[in-house]
């Protein structure tokens, strides 16, 4: 049977491993629940298999994909793929070249190719539409699965610039699976940030190995991955997401829900903020905790409105930092992630990079620089941690922000003279192939806010760090109804004001920081936010 190429499913690509079979199963037993639970394309890969038996295999599991009608692609092995005339291969960069595999196997078969990087999308661009129909994307993310690895795990932001390569050199026939570490952890992070930066493909497919073949329970692992890849909704935190543009009212709201909910905020940073941080925390009607403890970050997580708060310029070690995002994750609690000084040494850019491949995150905010670089806007070195001394001008700021929140698909938050916010969640939706059907960041909402300067601002510790915690208070304390974009919006509105009012009452920094404490407590308890002096503009 020849499958026409267009009506491949690429959406759940199991690819077989023979050496990590759990007792009782064996290759055919894992690779039938997987096509009768959705499973769409089966690949065998056997490393270290005689031809003979591995002929022998190919043919069993042909067999069995025969039945649910699925293609059966074959690992490497050109030879074995005529031998029984499967329906395609799959090579690797080091493996026979593109048109060789081609001239031997004709126009009708699959032939699909590991791709690491750009470079390699502008060589099968350049062969044309009749040599390379698929990509394997990867490695996402580190698996023990590939022996050897020669990649480094790229993350859902290496897999964009290949996606952007594949628009950049027109090559549309071609379509993508990710692969390399894929769980149902990550696979709704990857569908919904695995998107070009024009907007008009995301990935085709899932492909994986473990998640199923090492799976005692295949039926149920696949059912659960399959469930997953057929959510067209990414709900990573328990709260609104549908585009919404804030008001007086709407954050009028969103004080009263932070004011009954209480929300434990979890403070994970730097020891300068911790004490600041905590008292702001309190003057907002939540409570910090200032935990890294990492055995103890789950049982934080699952405390009722439990938010946390990642400043990386904290020394938790990394294992920690990855343990908390994970908790909050697997729970839907929102992450507030303050990358600070985010490119001001190679080990902080090493680190948030890291940290920003691994989890997803409800806000990330950061000064001009941090955001600019985040957006690859602004390519030199940060001088230490506060802002660029550039003069950046608003439209490029706002562009930055929502470069990051598309980026990201998060609530990215731009800090300066002026406040920029923008909403790239595209209230949740996210689906395989079509991306964000051609909306690209400057199609995101985007609002600055205006509050005319607070030069003090900068001479007290803790200022930036601190608006991380009225934002992770505020996300914190939502209900199930209420809206993130809303609840950042609010936070940053009321520290602007607070930062204004304290400036006026103060008599230098020392009771700068005490007048800003009073401030939040006095706004937030009033709650009257049509009087607060910070103004609102959609960008
Ligand atoms: C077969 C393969 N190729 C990769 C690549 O990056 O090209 S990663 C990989 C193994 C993926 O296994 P698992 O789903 O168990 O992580
Ligand atoms: C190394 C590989 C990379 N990607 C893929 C696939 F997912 F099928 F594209 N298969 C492989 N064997
Ligand atoms: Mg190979």
């Amino acid at each position: 049977m020849v499958f026409a190429k267009e009506d491949v499913n690429y959406s759940l690509y199991l690819v077989t491993d023979s050496t990590m079979l759990p007792p009782g199963t064996t290759l055919y037993s894992q690779v039938e629940a997987g096509l009768k639970n959705g499973v769409t394309l089966v690949q065998i890969r056997e490393k270290d298999t005689e031809t003979g038996s591995f002929i022998e295999e190919a043919l069993d599991v042909q067999k069995i994909c025969k039945k649910y009608n699925v293609p059966l692609i074959i690992n490497d092995r050109i030879d074995v793929a005529m031998a029984i005339d499967a329906d395609g291969v799959h090579v690797g960069q080091q493996d026979m070249p593109i048109p060789m595999v081609r001239k031997l196997l004709g126009p009708s078969k699959i032939i699909g190719w590991s791709v690491g990087k750009p470079s390699e999308v502008e060589t099968l661009a350049k062969w044309g539409p009749d040599m390379v129909d698929y990509i394997g994307v990867g490695t996402l993310f580190p698996t023990l699965t590939k022996k050897n690895p020669k990649k480094s795990p790229m993350g859902p932001q290496g897999a964009i610039a290949v996606l952007d390569a594949l628009e950049e050199y027109k090559a549309s026939w071609c379509r993508t699976v990710g692969i390399g570490g894929l769980h149902p952890d990550n696979i709704q992070r990857v569908i919904s940030q695995c998107v070009a930066t024009n907007g008009k493909r995301s990935l085709d497919g899932i492909s994986l190995v473990s998640d199923i073949m090492a799976a005692p329970d295949a039926c149920a692992a696949t059912v659960r991955l399959r469930e997953m890849i057929d959510r067209t909704k990414y709900q990573f935190v328990d709260c609104e997401l549908n585009e919404s543009f804030p008001t007086a009212v709407s954050i009028k709201s969103v004080i009263s829900q932070v004011s009954s909910n209480r929300p434990l905020v979890q403070h994970v940073t730097n020891k300068v903020h911790q004490n600041f941080g905590a008292n702001v925390t309190l003057a907002l009607g939540s409570s910090p905790i200032m935990s890294e403890i990492q055995s103890e970050v789950s049982e934080l997580a699952r405390i009722p409105n439990a938010s946390l708060l990642l400043n990386t310029g904290s020394v938790a070690p990394i294992e920690m930092l990855k343990a908390a995002i994970n908790a909050y994750n697997e729970v839907n609690r929102p992450i507030t992630f303050d990358p600070v000084g985010y490119s001001a040494t190679e080990t902080r850019l090493c680190l948030n990079n890291n940290l920003l491949t691994y989890g997803q995150f409800a806000c990330i905010k950061g000064n001009s620089s941090e955001i600019l670089f985040l957006a690859k806007l602004n390519n030199d070195k940060m001088k230490g941690v506060d802002a660029g001394s550039g003069k950046n001008d608003d439209a490029l700021l706002a562009r930055a922000t929502q470069i990051v929140a598309f980026k990201y698909k998060t609530i990215a938050v731009c800090t300066g003279e002026h406040d920029f916010i923008a909403d790239g969640t595209f209230g949740g939706e996210c689906k395989l192939s079509s991306g964000t059907a051609g909306v690209t960041a400057e199609g995101l909402p985007c609002v600055m806010i205006e509050n005319g300067s607070i030069p003090i601002m900068g001479d007290i510790t803790a200022s930036g760090c601190s608006l991380g915690s009225t934002i992770a208070s505020f996300v914190g304390g939502l209900d199930p109804t209420g809206n993130l974009f809303d609840a950042v919006v609010g936070a940053v509105l009321l520290y602007k004001t607070a930062g204004k009012l304290a400036s006026t009452r103060c008599q230098g920094s020392g009771s700068f920081h005490v007048q800003l404490i009073d401030a939040l407590y006095q706004l937030f308890h009033e709650n009257k936010p049509e009087k607060w002096s910070a103004s609102l503009k959609k960008f």
